[in-house]
């Protein structure tokens, strides 16, 4: 069972969830996510949101919060494999924020989209 294909997949599964578990226990930035996703499940149950629209709220919180994560590991490794001030790291992880923010500002599109007829 160890070694099988499915005691494989069961670990690694265990491995992910002790990742997003680190993330949420170490790194503000998910933190603050995580606090403002709670938020806006609040703010769908509270205007009853409809289905469609709880799909794409779920959608948005999966979307920032993953980048999120990878972009933690990608600061993480760059910070590992060159620990000193380096013109290319910084690009590096300034690309990897970048995607964040594309993410983030989708995001807030879609939340503006399933509100504003609820506050109009
Ligand atoms: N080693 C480095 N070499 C060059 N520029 C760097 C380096 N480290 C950071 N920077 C620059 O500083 C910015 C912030 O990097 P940093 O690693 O502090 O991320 P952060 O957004 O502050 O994340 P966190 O708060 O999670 O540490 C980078 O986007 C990059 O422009």
């Amino acid at each position: 069972m160890k070694n099988s294909f499915l005691g494989k997949r069961i670990r690694g599964g265990g491995y992910a969830m002790k990742g997003a578990w680190l993330l949420l226990r170490h790194e503000p930035s998910i933190q603050v996510q995580f606090v403002i996703s709670i938020l806006v499940c609040i703010a769908g149950f509270y205007f009853d949101i409809s289905r469609t629209e709880w799909i794409f709220q779920f959608f948005a919180i999966g979307m920032v919060m993953s980048a999120e994560g990878l972009n933690t590991a990608v600061e993480a490794i760059a910070d590992f494999v060159h620990p000193d001030f380096h013109t290319k790291i910084g690009h590096i992880k300034d690309v990897a924020a970048g995607a964040v923010f594309i993410a983030a500002i989708i995001a807030v599109i879609i939340a503006v989209l399933i509100y504003y007829p609820y506050l109009s």
